[in-house]
C-alpha cells in the first residue's frame, strides 16, 4: 500500500482525489490537508462534502510542517493554488514523495512564462525542468518515470486531446491558428467564494480574451499556436470545447477519422465518437471520460470535445498518472 496525502483536501478537486483514494486498493489515505490556519481546519471533509459521509469521515488537519508530513507519504497530491504547490512541491520531493500537482506551477518551460501569466517568478527552476507533463493519453512512458507530475488544466485537457492526432499525423494547416472556444462550468473557479462566481452574477461570457494563462499551455504543448477563448457558463462542471481547424491541402474527411480513431482506440478513457458526432456535456460529467466528435467540410474540421472539469481537468486525470507511474491497473479507482 502507498502512504497518500492530498493537500488541498476540501476544495473541488480534493474532495474528488479523496474518493477515489479511499477507491483504491493499492493506495491508503493517511492525511487530508488545509492551510494551517483554515477555519476548517478539524472538521470532518464529509462535513462539507456530504456525499462522503460513510466513505470518508477523516478530519481536515492543518498544513504547519511540510517536511514531518512528507516523512510519512509516499504520495502527495496536491489540490492547491499555484502559488501554494510552487512552494510546497520542492520540500514533498526533498522527502522522496512522489508528487502530483494539480496546479499549474510546473506545467510550462519557458522564460518569463511565470511572470507573463502567472504573476510570480518562478523559484524552482530544476523542478521545472524534471516536471513531466501528465496530459496521460500521450505522456505515458515520462509519466512512468516522473517524481513531479504537472497535471494539465482542465481547458488545456479538453483541447489538447482533440487536436493533437490532427497535429502529430500534420493534417492540420500549420500557417491557420486553430481556434477554441470552450465553455466552463463554475466549479472550474474552486470552492473559494468570489464576486465573478456568484450565482446571481454568472451568466454565459466570454472571459481572459488574448490572455487566459491557457492559451499558452496548450500551444506550448501542441507545439502549434492558438486562438483561445474561454466561457463561464452557469452550470456546475464540465467543460465543452468547440474547435475549428484549417486542415492542409488535400486532406480528406477520411484521413481525419483514422487519425482520431487510430490514436484512441486503445485508450478507454478518450471516446473518439466518430464523424459527425457531436460531444455534450451530460455525457461525461462525473466521469473520468473525454470525449471527442469531428465534421469536416472542405477544408476545415470542427472538433468538439467534452470533459468533467474537476475529473478528466483535474482529480481522475492525476490518478491516471498515479496508476501509470506505479504500474497500476490504468482504469483503477476511475471508473
Ligand atoms: N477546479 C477545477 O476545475 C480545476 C482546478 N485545477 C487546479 O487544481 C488546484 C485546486 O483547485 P480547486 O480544487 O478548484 O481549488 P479550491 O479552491 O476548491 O480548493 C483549494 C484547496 O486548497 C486549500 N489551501 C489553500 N491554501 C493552502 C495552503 N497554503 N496549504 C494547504 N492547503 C491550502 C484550501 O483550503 P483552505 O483555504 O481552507 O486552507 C482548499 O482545500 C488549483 O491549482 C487549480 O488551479 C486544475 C484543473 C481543473
Ligand atoms: C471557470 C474557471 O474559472 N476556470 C479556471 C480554470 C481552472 C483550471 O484548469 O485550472 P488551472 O488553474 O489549474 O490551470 C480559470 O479560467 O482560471
Amino acid at each position: 500500500m502507498l502512504k497518500t496525502v492530498i493537500v488541498g483536501a476540501s476544495g473541488y478537486t480534493g474532495a474528488e482525489l479523496t474518493r477515489m483514494v479511499h477507491q483504491h486498493p493499492s493506495l491508503e489515505l493517511v492525511g487530508l490537508y488545509v492551510s494551517a490556519n483554515s477555519a476548517d481546519a478539524g472538521k470532518p471533509i464529509s462535513d462539507l462534502h456530504g456525499w462522503l459521509k460513510g466513505q470518508v469521515d477523516a478530519p481536515l488537519q492543518p498544513l504547519k510542517d511540510v517536511s514531518e508530513v512528507g516523512k510519512k507519504a509516499d504520495v502527495v497530491l496536491l489540490a492547491t493554488a499555484h502559488e501554494v504547490s510552487h512552494d510546497i512541491a520542492p520540500l514533498f520531493l526533498e522527502q522522496q514523495c512522489t508528487v502530483m500537482d494539480l496546479s499549474g506551477a510546473f506545467r510550462v518551460k519557458g522564460d518569463n512564462f511565470y511572470p507573463d501569466y502567472y504573476g510570480f517568478e518562478h523559484q524552482h527552476g530544476e523542478w521545472l525542468d524534471k516536471a513531466v507533463y501528465g496530459l496521460a493519453e500521450w505522456n505515458e512512458a515520462e509519466i512512468a518515470q516522473a517524481d513531479l507530475v504537472a497535471v494539465p488544466g482542465c481547458y488545456p485537457t479538453a483541447s489538447q486531446l482533440a487536436l493533437k492526432p490532427l497535429i502529430e499525423a500534420g493534417l492540420l494547416d500549420g500557417k491557420q491558428w486553430p481556434v477554441i472556444n470552450a465553455v466552463s462550468g463554475v466549479s472550474g473557479a474552486g470552492r473559494k467564494a468570489s464576486m465573478a462566481n456568484s450565482f446571481c452574477e454568472v451568466s454565459l461570457n466570454a472571459y481572459g480574451i488574448f490572455s487566459h494563462r491557457h492559451q499558452p499551455e496548450i500551444s506550448a504543448h501542441l507545439g502549434q499556436d492558438v486562438i483561445f477563448t474561454p466561457h463561464l457558463g452557469n452550470f456546475k462542471r464540465g467543460i465543452l470545447a468547440t474547435i475549428t481547424a484549417k486542415l492542409a491541402d488535400g486532406v480528406t474527411e477520411a484521413q481525419v477519422s483514422e487519425a482520431l480513431e487510430n490514436a484512441y482506440g486503445d485508450t478507454p478513457l478518450v471516446r473518439a465518437l466518430g464523424v459527425n458526432q457531436s460531444a455534450k456535456l451530460q455525457s461525461v460529467q462525473q466521469t473520468g471520460y473525454c470525449d471527442i466528435g469531428w465534421s469536416v467540410q472542405g477544408q476545415h474540421v470542427i472538433l468538439t470535445s467534452a470533459i468533467d472539469n474537476l475529473l478528466k481537468g483535474a482529480a481522475s486525470q492525476a490518478m491516471q498518472c498515479i496508476n501509470i507511474r506505479f504500474g497500476f491497473s490504468p482504469l483503477t479507482a476511475i471508473v
